[in-house]
């Protein structure tokens, strides 16, 4: 049984980015730039942003934050989108969710351009995404899909079920999968039988925000478990973070298994600092980048 090492991964993966933000800078003197919009206090939120900003940096891209007040209005968040997007320098915008309540996401992530759409959670992206055509592709998607292929080289054919079907992880994520020519099942809340429909699947992937939902039993022997949520909890007085796989009984029967902390979560960053040299090259002309 192989634990996946998302966070050593990441890491290599940032160290290519890094590379290539070398040789545009170098080249073009060009400094990439991702912009981050904050609304709110929510710690946990806070947090994420932080770590995008140290690891934006880390890479030699210029880090942008924009911090808006819980109360500002969902027309103060669109005039920031609109100046980011005519801002020459930024290369690319991330609208951290979920916003307030007060505010709809869906109009605010559709004013992102959609060439500077890091998250690939526009209208434009989500449809070249689904027709196949050159986007940005969502990043916690494209780094499960990742780690998943660091094991298998080669997902075709295989059976992979996903379990949740948001349009920031599940429905995205079955479409990479579907590309890579697996069988793609999309399982949900009303899905039934869901521990069957589990037990068939070569790929199991989880996204669905309940601490270690997928027991061990839902798990076929070697299969490859990508483990996508992310769930504070409260457990013998600490305060822990924990997936949405039942970690210990999981990897008794699973081939593969992604942890939380450390798994998919380090790969959502990189996949992110990823799609911003991706768009800064491809908005300044620079050619393609391989990372
Ligand atoms: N590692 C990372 O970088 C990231 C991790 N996450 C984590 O991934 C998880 C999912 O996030 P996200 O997709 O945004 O969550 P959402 O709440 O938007 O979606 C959850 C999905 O799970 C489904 N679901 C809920 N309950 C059940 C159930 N009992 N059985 C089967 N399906 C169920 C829902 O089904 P239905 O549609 O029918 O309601 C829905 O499709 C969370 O833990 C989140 O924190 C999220 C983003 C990045
Ligand atoms: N527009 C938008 N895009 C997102 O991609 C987005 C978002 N909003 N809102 C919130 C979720 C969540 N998310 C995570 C990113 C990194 C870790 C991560 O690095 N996790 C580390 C641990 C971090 C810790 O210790 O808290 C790990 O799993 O090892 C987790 C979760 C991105 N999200
Ligand atoms: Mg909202």
């Amino acid at each position: 049984m192989t634990i996946i090492d998302g966070k050593a991964f990441a890491l290599k993966l940032r160290e290519k980015i890094a590379g290539a933000v070398r040789d545009i800078k170098s080249s073009c003197n060009i400094q990439p730039a991702l912009a981050v919009v904050l609304v709110g206090e929510d710690p946990a939120s806070q947090v994420y942003v932080r770590n995008k900003g140290i690891a934006t940096e880390k890479a030699g891209m210029r880090s942008i934050e924009h911090k808006l007040a819980a109360d500002a209005s969902e027309d103060d968040v669109v005039s920031l989108v609109k100046k980011l997007n005519a801002d020459e320098e930024v290369d690319g915008i991330l609208v951290q969710l979920p916003l307030p309540d007060h505010i709809s996401s869906e109009r605010v992530i559709n004013e992102i351009h959609p060439d500077k759409d890091v998250d690939g959670l526009t209208e434009a992206n989500a449809g070249r995404l689904i027709l196949g055509k050159t986007g940005l592709v969502p990043c916690t998607p494209q780094g499960s899909v990742m780690l998943a292929k660091s094991v298998r080289d080669n997902l075709s054919g295989l059976n992979a079920v996903v379990v949740g079907r948001s349009i920031l992880v599940g429905k995205p994520l079955a479409m990479l999968l579907l590309a890579e020519n697996c069988t793609v099942t999309m399982a949900h809340s009303r899905t039934k039988n869901l521990d069957e429909v589990c037990r068939e699947a070569d790929i199991l992937c989880a996204a669905v925000g309940r601490p270690r939902m997928v027991e061990g039993r839902w798990v076929k022997e070697g299969a490859t478990v990508i483990d996508v949520g992310i769930n504070r909890i409260e457990e013998d007085g600490k305060t822990r973070l924990i997936g949405d796989v039942d970690f210990d009984s999981a990897k008794e029967r699973a081939g593969a298994i992604t942890p939380v902390p450390g798994g998919v979560g380090p790969m959502t960053i990189a996949c992110l600092l990823r799609n911003t040299v991706i768009a800064a090259a491809r908005r300044r002309g620079l050619g393609a980048v391989e990372v």
